[in-house]
C-alpha cells in the first residue's frame, strides 16, 4: 500500500479549539479542545446524543458552531472540507449515491482499489455493482476503505465498525493502524474496545460537553456512565 506522498510534510497537526455547541437552552459542547497529529488515532467515546458527530462535523466544516476554531499547523481553516487533500470524512450516515457503481466509486474519490480488495478480496466481486445493491455491512466496509485510502493527511470517522462483521472489523482495525503512520484520525465508535485497541490517545466526552481523557479506561467509561 503506497499512500506516501509531499501532503505529509505540509499538513502535520490538525487541532480543533474553543468548540461550543448549544442547540436553543442545550448546550452540547463546551470549550473542546482536540488535537490530532499524523501518526496518531485519536478514539472518541462518549454516551448517545452527548455531541460525537457534531465535533466530527464542525471539524469538517459542515456544522455551524457557536464559537469554534480549526486550525492546521496552527494556521486557522474557515472549512476544512474545503481545502484540497486535507480530510477525509466517514459520516455516521450513509453518502454514497445509490447509482453509482462500486467500479466508480473508487476513481471518484481518489481512493485505491488495489488496496481495498487486497484486505478485502471478497469487494472484487462487488466492483461491477451498484453501490445500492450491496448490504448495510457491505456497503459501511466500502465507505470506511474508501475514506481511510483516500489521499488526505486527516480522516474523521464516525462509526465505522457499526453493522460490519468482527472479522472486517479487525481487517479495519489492521489498516487504520497501517494508514495511521501518514494521517492523523480521529475516531469515534461505541464498539469501545475496538477503539481503545487501536487509539493513542482515547477522550470520553462528559454531560457537561467536556473531553476528558482516559487514562484508566474501565473505571473512567464506569465513571462517566459509558459502561456498566
Ligand atoms: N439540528 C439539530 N437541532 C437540535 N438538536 C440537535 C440537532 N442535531 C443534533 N442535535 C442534538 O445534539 C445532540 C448531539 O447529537 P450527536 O448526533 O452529535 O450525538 P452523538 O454523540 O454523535 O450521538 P450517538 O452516539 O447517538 O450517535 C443530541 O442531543 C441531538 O439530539
Amino acid at each position: 500500500m503506497d499512500l506516501s506522498d509531499e501532503r505529509i510534510t505540509m499538513t502535520a497537526r490538525l487541532e480543533a479549539d474553543s468548540i461550543w455547541l448549544e442547540y436553543g437552552q442545550h448546550r452540547i459542547l463546551q470549550n473542546i479542545y482536540v488535537r490530532v497529529d499524523v501518526g496518531q488515532v485519536i478514539g472518541l467515546l462518549g454516551r448517545n446524543g452527548y455531541g460525537k458527530s457534531s465535533l466530527l462535523e464542525i471539524i469538517y466544516g459542515t456544522r455551524s458552531a457557536q464559537n469554534h476554531s480549526v486550525r492546521i499547523n496552527g494556521h486557522y481553516v474557515d472549512k476544512l472540507y474545503q481545502r484540497p487533500n486535507t480530510i477525509a470524512f466517514l459520516p455516521q450516515k450513509s453518502f454514497i449515491p445509490g447509482t453509482l457503481l462500486i467500479s466508480e466509486v473508487f476513481g471518484l474519490y481518489g481512493s485505491s482499489v488495489t488496496t481495498a480488495t487486497e484486505l478485502f478480496p471478497e469487494l472484487t466481486d462487488m466492483l461491477p455493482h451498484r453501490f445500492d445493491q450491496l448490504s448495510g455491512g457491505q456497503q459501511r466496509l466500502i465507505e470506511t476503505v474508501l475514506v481511510l485510502t483516500s489521499p488526505t493527511d486527516f480522516v474523521l470517522l464516525d462509526e465505522p465498525f457499526s453493522n460490519v462483521m468482527p472479522l472486517h472489523v479487525e481487517t479495519l482495525k489492521v489498516l487504520i493502524s497501517t494508514v495511521k503512520h501518514q494521517k492523523g484520525i480521529l475516531l469515534t465508535d461505541h464498539y469501545y474496545r475496538d477503539v481503545l485497541d487501536i487509539s493513542d490517545t482515547v477522550y470520553v466526552l462528559t454531560s457537561g460537553g467536556r473531553t476528558i481523557q482516559l487514562t484508566e479506561p474501565e473505571q473512567q467509561l464506569q465513571h462517566y456512565g459509558y459502561i456498566r
